[in-house]
Order: C-alpha cells, then sequence, then structure tokens
C-alpha cells in the first residue's frame, strides 16, 4: 500500500471513529455490580473467546469469579448467569426474553406484526390452540409423520446412509404442524410443507450477518439488514407468497360455509379456524391485508416451533443410534405400546412410553448451548445475593452451568443417563431449575407438550420401523458453532427391521 501525504487524513479518521466506538462503548460497571472479567484489548473485549472458546472460557471464568459474572462481548457488557442465579432472572418480570432477543434474532424487521402484543396473541393461541387439544390431534400427528418418514427415509431393504441435516427432519416436523396450523387441505401441499419446513433456515442468513457493526451499537447492526431488505433482498419472501396463495381459498370458503350454514357450520379442528373465531381476527372479508397478517402470525409459529423441534429430534436419533446398549429396552418399549394400540398412538400411550420420554429429556438435557436465551433487564433490579443488575443489560443464560451441575447430575455431569428422568419422576416436558431446556417459570415455552410429544411420537415410529447406527459406530459429536451446538452432520445410517 502507498502511504502518501493524501492517505493520511484517512488514517486520521480511522483513529478517531475507534476512539469514539471506545469511548462510547468503554464499559462502566458499577460497585455493586456481579465482577467484570478482565480482558486485554479495549473494544473487543472478550468477543473472541466467547465465539471461538466459549466452554472453556466461560468454566474458567465461573470457576475464578462465581456466579454471576460480567463479561465485554461485541462491545457491550453481558451478565452471564448461570445455576444459581438463572432460575432468579427467569422469574423476575424485569427480565425479558423478548427485548433482548430483538437485537440477535430480528424477526420483526421480516415479519412486521413481531411485536410484544401479537407475542401475547401467539402464546394463548399455543395454550389454547394447541396444548389444550394435544388429545384431539394425535392421531392426525402420527399420520403426518408417517407420510414423512416414508417420503424421506422410504425403503431401506439395504442400509441406507442418510445425511440427515437439520432440513431432513425439518420435513418431519414440518408436516403435522402444517396440518394443526392451516388445516388438513392445505397441508397436503408439498410446497406449503416446505414453506414451513425452509422458513427458519432461510431466516437465519439473516441472523448469520457478521455483527461487525454491533461493536458501535447492536441497533447500528439491525439497521444495517433493515437497510438490505429495504433494497430487496428478501429471504422469506416466497414462503409468505406460497403460505398465501393456498390460504385465500380455503379461508374464502369457510367464511361462505358459515353464513350459508349458520350453527350446522362444523368448524374444523385447526388454528386458522381458531384465530378467524378469535375478536383480533374475525372478518366478513378476505382482503389482502387480513391474508397478510394470518401469515405472518402463521410463520411467528412456524419460528418458534419447527427448528427447534427438528434439531431436537435429529439430535436425539443421533444419540439412539450411538448408543447400541440402549436399543433392545427401548425397542421392546416401543413394540409393547405399538401392539396396545395396534399402531394407532393415543395421547394415554404416548404418556406410557416412559423410558422413551426419560431417554428424550436426557437428550434435550446434552443438546444445549454453551450459554443462550438473552433476557434484557427492564428496570435496575437486585438481585438476592444484593449484585446489582443495571436497566438495559443483557442477562445470558449459562445453560451448560445449568445442566452440567454436579450436585443433580453426579460428579460426571456430562455421562449420558438415559434413565435419570425416569428415576426422579421427571418428564421431558416437565421444567426444573436444573432442566432449562424449555426455559423456566412464567414464561416457560408454552409449546413444550406438544414438541416433546412430536418428537416422541416420530422416535417411536422410526425405532419400530429401522435398525438405525452411526456409521463410527459410536456417538457423534454435535457441531459446535461459537456457544451454539447443531446436530451432528455424518449422516445416520437406516435399515428396515424385520417384521
Ligand atoms: C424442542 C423444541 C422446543 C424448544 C427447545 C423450545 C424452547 C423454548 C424456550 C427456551 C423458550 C423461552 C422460554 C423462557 O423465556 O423461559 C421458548 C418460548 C416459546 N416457545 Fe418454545 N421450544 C420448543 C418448541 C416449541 C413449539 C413446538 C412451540 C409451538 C407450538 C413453541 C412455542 C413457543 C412460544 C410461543 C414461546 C414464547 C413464550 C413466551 O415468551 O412467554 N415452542 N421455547
Amino acid at each position: 500500500m502507498d502511504l502518501s501525504f493524501e492517505t493520511i487524513p484517512a488514517f486520521v479518521w480511522v483513529f478517531i471513529t475507534i476512539y469514539v466506538i471506545y469511548w462510547i462503548n468503554n464499559p462502566r460497571v458499577n460497585k455493586n455490580e456481579p465482577p467484570m472479567v478482565p480482558y486485554k484489548f479495549p473494544i473487543i473485549g472478550h468477543t473472541l473467546d466467547y465465539f471461538f472458546n466459549a466452554e472453556n472460557f466461560l468454566a474458567e471464568c465461573r470457576q475464578k469469579y462465581g456466579d454471576p459474572f460480567n463479561i465485554y462481548v461485541l462491545g457491550q457488557v453481558n451478565t452471564i448467569a448461570g445455576n444459581e442465579i438463572a432460575q432468579e432472572v427467569y422469574n423476575t418480570d424485569v427480565f425479558n426474553l423478548p427485548s433482548a432477543m430483538q437485537d440477535i434474532f430480528p424477526l420483526h424487521l421480516v415479519l412486521k406484526s413481531h411485536n410484544p402484543e401479537t407475542i401475547g396473541q401467539v402464546i394463548k393461541t399455543v395454550r389454547e390452540g394447541i396444548t389444550a387439544n394435544l388429545p384431539l390431534y394425535t392421531g392426525r400427528m402420527q399420520k403426518q409423520i408417517m407420510i414423512s418418514i416414508n417420503k424421506e427415509i422410504g425403503n431401506c431393504s439395504n442400509p441406507k446412509l442418510i445425511i440427515t441435516t437439520n432440513e431432513n427432519f425439518a420435513g418431519i416436523i414440518a408436516r403435522p404442524l402444517a396440518d394443526i396450523l392451516v388445516g388438513q387441505e392445505i397441508s397436503k401441499k408439498e410446497d406449503v410443507v416446505k414453506a414451513f419446513a425452509d422458513f427458519t433456515k432461510d431466516f437465519l442468513s439473516i441472523v448469520a450477518i457478521p455483527p461487525i457493526l454491533s461493536f458501535i451499537h447492536p441497533k447500528v447492526h439491525i439497521q444495517f439488514i433493515a437497510l438490505l431488505l429495504i433494497f430487496g433482498w428478501s429471504p422469506i419472501g416466497k414462503h409468505v407468497t406460497t403460505l398465501k396463495k393456498h390460504l385465500r381459498p380455503v379461508l374464502e370458503k369457510r367464511l361462505e360455509d358459515k353464513k350459508i350454514l349458520d350453527d350446522k357450520y362444523e368448524p374444523p379442528l385447526d388454528i386458522i379456524e381458531y384465530l378467524m373465531d378469535s375478536p383480533e381476527y374475525e372478518t366478513k372479508v378476505i382482503t389482502d391485508d387480513y391474508l397478510n397478517k394470518i401469515c405472518e402470525f402463521l410463520f411467528i409459529i412456524v419460528v418458534v416451533s419447527i427448528h427447534t423441534t427438528s434439531s431436537h429430534i435429529t439430535c436425539a436419533l443421533y444419540e439412539f443410534a450411538g448408543r447400541p446398549e440402549l436399543w433392545d429396552d427401548i425397542y421392546e418399549e416401543q413394540v409393547r405400546i405399538d401392539k396396545e394400540c395396534n399402531g394407532e398412538l393415543s395421547s394415554q400411550l404416548i404418556n406410557k412410553m416412559v423410558k422413551l420420554d426419560s431417554f428424550v429429556r436426557e437428550s434435550l438435557r446434552n443438546t444445549i448451548p454453551v450459554a443462550a436465551s438473552p433476557h434484557r433487564c427492564l428496570e435496575t433490579y437486585t438481585l438476592k445475593n444484593g449484585m446489582t443488575i443495571p436497566k438495559g443489560r443483557v442477562v445470558q443464560t449459562y445453560i451448560m452451568d445449568i445442566h452440567y451441575n454436579t450436585t443433580t447430575y453426579g460428579p460426571e455431569p456430562r455421562t449420558f443417563l438415559p434413565y435419570h428422568g425416569l428415576e426422579n419422576n421427571l418428564s421431558a416436558s416437565k421444567t426444573d431449575k436444573n432442566y432449562f431446556i424449555f426455559g423456566s417459570g412464567r414464561h416457560a415455552c408454552p409449546g413444550r407438550f406438544f414438541a416433546v410429544n412430536e418428537i416422541k411420537v416420530g422416535l417411536h415410529k422410526l425405532i419400530l420401523n429401522y435398525h438405525i447406527k452411526t456409521p463410527s459406530g459410536k456417538t457423534e459429536k454435535k457441531v459446535q458453532i461459537g456457544p451454539f451446538a447443531f446436530p451432528p452432520v455424518s449422516g445416520l445410517i437406516f435399515e428396515n427391521r424385520k417384521k
């Protein structure tokens, strides 16, 4: 590079910009706050440790500074709350998940109606429309899962290696959810199932943009993404168009039928019917605005439900495939239940899969990011231990500290304990202070009962139909990207069981 007299102003500007960023973001931690972990480089702080060595870095900090402690990542101070503090954070309304998520998972940029009010309606819909009707959905769920299994895994008379990246099982999970959300007619359309299965993956291309501008402020990074979207980038636009195309005629027909049949109208059991019946979504005519509103609402449910469930069923399958010592025991339970119901599962029988449930709980306990689920402190708050968390601070949940605590899970907490849940009367959907996969307290995931049922029915059918093993014959390593964990990518070998 030529260093001439003219380049000096550019250097001066770069220097001034860095100094201003440093000055604005220079962490000011009050005396009464959790201890700040020292760092070497201004602005960068602990960013590299957190994104490239999170597990060891946080473990060392925890040992030295206790729970909680502060680190400095992407120009912001974050409080890390582990086993002793996280429960208090989750049980106090001053700490808010959606507010902190907006900075790293800006769904509101592509789904304009994603705001606190709509999230409240989504939670209510999941509770009243899905969880409360679980027994009524079981038959449909089972049928749709079998369609997906036959389509995506099919006949394996010879051993077949299936590269089970997340997408494969997103299809298995998307089909039953489509059935429940948009009804039996629309969910037969393959392009709708694909739109549901792919929506989150395509949205994640937004999240994958390196958050360099967050060093200035997280909102600057979000504004940059907003600009890209304004200039025409639309990773999820095609999915909204697909859903609208199929939704319009069905909603119009339902309105028409209601008018003609009046009291004799038999409402289908699905979420679009639930919505049309609710005061916020009542309408006499299906306008484009109305369709947009309904589509956005449905995609919010899709985002919170499909990717989470599909990556967990994938990981559970890898755990099963890599642990031959469990195969016979869990298979025998599935055969017994299958015989009891002649292949037609009911909610009660899903509850009877106690070994499978316990295995799923253990797989969920072990499929965790190092830290996740940020909560923003909305008002300065003093913890029971006397430490103060200032307004605006993001508190990260140190999940590994919670899920690998030695008091609950023994001196080797990373050992896979398939029957820990069964022995301690803890089902896979039961949250407690040592099991945070579905969060905790008042805001704990309202879809967890449905998610666990879906995972259990999926595993039940797969285990009944196939021998499943890993290519190495052992458990496969999950993929770790930064503090996040993803299913292994080695693939799984399926072979038909002899009937
Ligand atoms: C294995 C699959 C799933 C996992 C691991 C998971 C995990 C979570 C977690 C950690 C939270 C935050 C809880 C908190 O703040 O305490 C959450 C919230 C939520 N989940 Fe799930 N979830 C799963 C499946 C589902 C499904 C299938 C649905 C819907 C059918 C769903 C709907 C929601 C909703 C609406 C919220 C927001 C709750 C609130 O803010 O109060 N989730 N989930």
